[in-house]
């Protein structure tokens, strides 16, 4: 894998299971990832492959009856390496870790911004948690941060309840709360599902000028490969807890070797790919996450399945940075192994 000086945050062999009436779903099941400084990663799969809890693991925001079984996810700050993994969920630690140094954004806005206050108080606020500014400092970095998000007005904006604010400046609101204390790490959970199309490519202009020009690395969960396509340098493809394909934007879009990211590519028209893309949809449903077959999760789907599938594939580098976790990619996609 690569240099950690050039890593954010390493995720090793990740487990979180979560635990109801006695029945156990792995929904996280031994991932492995790195979330690289001033780069983007895209999580991306199907509804229910793990990348939401992937995201709250490492922000210790998991919900009840789930925990973390194994694995190790190492934040490496200019302090040296933490081990989020072993963090209080609520500790003092975590607490100034999240917002401080990792940030989240949400789907939707009103996850991270109060209705009852105002949008400048807000991001004073969470200034004021995170740094030493004094309250006027705060007010300018306020107005400037939502400046910088692209809302006009920011003088008189900022005064401005959520309600005031269209769902597109809602979610610059929620940027710019995350981004001002400066986060190295920005993790997104499919931020734009909700926008439309031109204010989707304005979020995305905001986030690529973040890691360009703050260097934050960011780790963004999308089921769109439209936008992986658009914004991704790495990608790891999840399918039932599982990253089954992993490796820079090139390898995996232009490479796919795993028949589970052929069909996601085959599912949805692909930005630069042309007008006369023959669009498929994935044949029959993902398993019972309670239930879930032995083996490779993806053969009930898969139309090149065989009995050697029936047993767990083990994961193989194509490359040092692309990996797969079939049994045939070499004889479906002409790959050759390291
Ligand atoms: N609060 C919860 N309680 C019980 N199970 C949950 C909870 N949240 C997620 N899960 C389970 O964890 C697994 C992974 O779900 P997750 O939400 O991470 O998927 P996802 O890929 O983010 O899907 P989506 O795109 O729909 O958000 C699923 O089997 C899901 O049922």
């Amino acid at each position: 894998m690569t240099d950690t000086q050039d890593v954010a945050i390493s995720v090793r062999d990740l487990k979180t299971f979560f635990y109801t009436n006695n029945r156990c779903n792995r929904a996280i099941n031994g991932v492995s990832f790195d979330i690289k400084k001033g780069k983007t990663l895209c999580i991306v799969g199907e509804s229910g492959c793990g990348k939401s809890v992937t995201a709250a693991t490492i922000m210790q925001l998991l919900p009840r009856l789930s925990r973390i079984e194994e694995g190790e996810i190492i934040y490496h700050s200019e302090d040296g390496d933490i081990p989020l993994h072993a963090l209080e969920r609520n500790g003092r630690d975590m607490r100034r870790i999240r917002g401080s140094e990792i940030a989240m954004i949400f789907q939707d806005p009103m996850t991270a911004l109060n209705p009852v206050y105002s949008v400048g108080f807000q991001i004073k606020e969470s200034l004021k948690y995170h740094t030493n500014l004094g309250r006027k400092k705060a007010h300018e970095k306020a107005v400037d941060l939502l400046r910088e998000m692209g809302i006009s007005m920011p003088e008189k904006r900022v005064n401005d309840f959520p309600h005031r604010y269209s769902g597109g400046m809602r979610q610059r609101a929620m940027i710019a709360m995350a981004m001002s204390c400066s986060p190295k790490v920005l993790i997104a959970d499919e931020p734009t599902t909700a926008l439309d199309v031109t204010i989707q490519a304005q979020i995305f202009e905001l986030m690529d000028k973040l890691k360009r020009e703050h260097g934050t690395g960011i780790m963004l969960i999308t089921h769109d490969m439209g936008v992986v396509a658009e914004l991704a340098d790495d990608v790891a493809v999840m399918y039932m807890g599982n990253i089954v394909e992993a490796g820079t934007v090139d390898e995996v879009l232009r490479n796919p070797a795993h028949p589970y990211t052929r069909a996601l590519l085959a599912s949805v028209p692909v930005l630069g790919k042309g007008k006369n893309q023959d669009i498929q949809a994935i044949r029959g449903s993902t398993p019972d996450p309670y239930d879930r077959p032995k083996g490779c999760q993806f053969a009930a789907r898969c139309d090149f399945a065989t009995a050697q599938c029936e047993a767990m594939p083990a994961e193989t580098h194509i490359t040092p940075t692309h990996r797969v976790m079939c049994w045939r990619y070499k004889e479906l996609s002409g790959h050759a192994a390291e």
